[in-house]
């Protein structure tokens, strides 16, 4: 069997959702995907393939109990100071074994079982890659085990396991990557949006990050925890889901663009992608980052772009690497027959 969950985008609110503010983000056609079947030779262990990584790890579940304690541990450091972000999931298998120590009901029917984790999302490219890999680990497991997680419960499991890999998790990613389609979040409350996507939306990837989305988020948060510009993103995200229900081309411009100067104010924008957003503003079109962005380098992850009246090969010389947005509408999936 296997189970699959998507990428995700952020239209409007990113950083601004980790304070209480409202953000808009849709899913994405790319996706994490993780097989399950018994393998032999495990005894009561469970192997785990990391296909992106080039790694497997056998995973003993009775010891699931102590290293979920010892990384709520060192989350909790992290909270008080005393432990920089990335120290609390060390390795990458950790935040898998974490999401496997949230389910003790689902032990004993993957005790034996081979998990494998394959993906078509990009690492640190900001579509939600650890929240889509979780997500589709979960169903996964709580499928094969006759225990289907529902929606809300499989959010809540994703998002603990976001707070210990990002430090400080909205929510937002593990509800997308879990309900699929275009949603309006804030504090937990999700709301699908009727709006559709019309032609002239873009991806392009910037490039990885030197820095990973915890870090981002700490910086931020030293530097902005406590000001007045969470409403100013507010403000945006309001006009820009009116504009986008409104379809209203004019104002999804000049929301992509008033969006993309708070990011750059908060400091996640690198100099060399607000160069090439404000190149293709020059043109006529739009762009913002979308994530968490990044504090260092010149790199910072997925990029937004929005052209509905241009063709390609006129607004860029990059533009054979834009990708059409593609949204998912189906969320988490789990399939037994395969
Ligand atoms: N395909 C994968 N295989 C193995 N580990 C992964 C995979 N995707 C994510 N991870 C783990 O999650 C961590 C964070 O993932 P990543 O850097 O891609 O951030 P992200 O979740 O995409 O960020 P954002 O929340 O900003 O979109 C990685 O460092 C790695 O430990
Ligand atoms: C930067 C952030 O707003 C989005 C990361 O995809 C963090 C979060 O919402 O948890």
């Amino acid at each position: 069997m296997h189970a699959r969950a998507p990428s995700k985008a952020i239209l409007s609110g990113e950083h601004a959702v980790v304070y209480g503010r409202p953000a808009l983000a849709l899913a994405l056609c790319r996706y994490a995907t993780v097989e399950l079947e018994a393998a032999a030779g495990l005894g009561t262990d469970v192997e785990l393939v990391l296909d992106s990584l080039n790694t497997r790890e056998r995973v003993r579940l009775d010891q699931l109990d102590p290293l979920q304690r010892q990384l709520q541990q060192r989350h909790q450091d992290f909270l008080d100071g005393d432990l920089p972000i990335e120290a609390v999931m060390a390795q990458p298998a950790l935040l898998f074994q974490y999401a496997l120590s949230l389910v003790p009901e689902c032990w004993s029917a993957i005790a034996g079982c081979r998990l494998r984790l394959s993906s078509q999302i990009p690492l640190g490219a900001g579509m939600g890659s650890s929240a889509a890999t979780v997500t589709a680990l979960l169903k996964a497991v709580s499928g094969y085990a006759g225990k289907p997680l529902a929606t809300p419960q499989l959010v809540a499991l994703v998002t603990r396991c976001e707070q210990l890999q990002h430090g400080r998790s909205s929510g937002l990613d593990p509800a997308v990557c879990g309900r699929g389609g275009m949603l309006r979040f804030q504090q937990g409350d999700v709301q699908p949006l009727p709006a559709s996507l019309q032609q002239g939306w873009y991806l392009f990837d910037s490039g990885k990050p030197d820095c990973s989305t915890g870090q981002c988020g700490s910086q931020v948060r030293r530097q902005f925890g406590r000001s007045g510009i969470w409403d100013e993103f507010a403000e945006v995200t309001e006009q820009f889901q009116q504009a986008l229900l409104g379809a209203s081309p004019e104002r999804i411009h000049a929301s992509v663009r008033q969006n993309q100067r708070l990011l750059e104010r908060i400091g996640v924008v690198p100099q060399s992608v607000q160069q090439q957003v404000r190149e293709l503003e020059q043109q006529g079109a739009s762009a913002k980052i979308s994530g968490a962005g990044a504090v260092s380098g010149n790199r910072a992850g997925l990029v937004l772009i929005y052209a509905p009246d241009r063709t390609l090969e006129s607004l860029s010389s990059q533009s054979a690497a834009w990708q059409p947005l593609q949204m998912d509408t189906m969320g988490a999936v789990y399939e037994s027959d395969r």
